[in-house]
């Protein structure tokens, strides 16, 4: 059947390091959301978010992904509230997704796999110096995570997308102005949060994770022009950049608040 297929997929996945190579791992990303096991917190604030379209700077493919990365030597584009204490600054943001429309995001709900999910990464710019310093302390960062759903074409994402042939092989980059991210943002306040990590090297347990709890929807040519980008640098034998995900991670002893009942 598909389901052990995907186990099996995940367990040979080449890109992705198993839970036992991270030594005392206690927090790690991603996990499944069970809805049921999550708990409604009355303390939750809404998340606050303020984005200045002029912090944009370029699209880069790392090899991993493609990154829209930001100006951020001020407070210009910002979160706050939620499960916060401080204000962070948003750094970069990049998508996971797969091969086909069966399987892509990292986190789950219940075990259902989207075929894609955005991350908007922050970092705690109130009691960090930089953003390198932040990724290794554990309130360093703040990642909000939206899931994609095939439907109706996402008019805000169609610039990214018209981008991306610009980017199509590892280390290419492109200048890209006055994108304001808020436009992937689904309208319903609702999310989940939890303590967790980054989910690529250096895999720190830095995370405070905001997941939203609607997905946006996007076309199918939006979904196949990701896949049409490359891990591989220009010259090399051509690997198409998909199923950039990692495998799902085990809860151990940490709760799932919920900012909705
Ligand atoms: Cl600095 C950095 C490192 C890894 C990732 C990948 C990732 N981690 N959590 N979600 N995505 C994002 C930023
Ligand atoms: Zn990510």
């Amino acid at each position: 059947g598909t389901c052990c297929s995907y186990r099996l997929r995940d367990a040979l996945h080449p890109l992705w390091q198993s839970p036992l190579s991270i030594p005392g791992g206690t927090r790690q990303s991603p996990i499944d959301i069970q809805w049921r096991d999550s708990i409604f917190d009355p303390y939750l604030r809404p998340l606050k978010i303020s984005y200045d379209p002029d912090t944009c700077l370029h699209i880069w493919n790392n090899g991993y992904s493609f990154l829209v990365e930001f100006e951020d030597s001020m407070d210009k584009s910002i979160i706050m509230g939620g499960p916060l204490e401080n204000q962070y600054r948003l750094k970069q943001f990049h998508f996971h997704w797969g091969a086909i429309n069966e399987w892509g995001s990292e986190h789950t709900i219940d075990s259902r796999v989207y075929p894609a999910e955005l991350h908007l990464v922050h970092w705690n710019a109130v009691k960090y110096e930089s953003f390198e310093e932040a990724v290794m302390e554990g309130n360093g960062l703040a990642v909000i995570g939206v899931f994609l759903k095939l439907g109706a074409y996402h008019e805000g994402l169609q610039k990214l997308v018209d981008a991306l042939p610009a980017v199509k092989h590892k280390d290419e980059i492109v200048e890209f102005d006055t994108f304001d991210p808020s436009c992937l943002l689904p309208s319903c306040p609702d999310y989940w949060t939890y303590a967790g990590s980054l989910t690529t090297p250096p895999l720190t347990e830095s995370v405070t994770w905001i997941i939203k709890k609607k997905a946006i929807e996007v076309d199918e040519n939006q979904l196949e022009a990701f896949r049409m980008l490359l891990f591989t640098s220009p010259g090399e034998e051509e690997k198409r950049m998909v199923d950039n995900f990692r495998p799902l991670q085990p809860l151990m002893n940490r709760t799932v608040r919920s900012s909705f009942q």
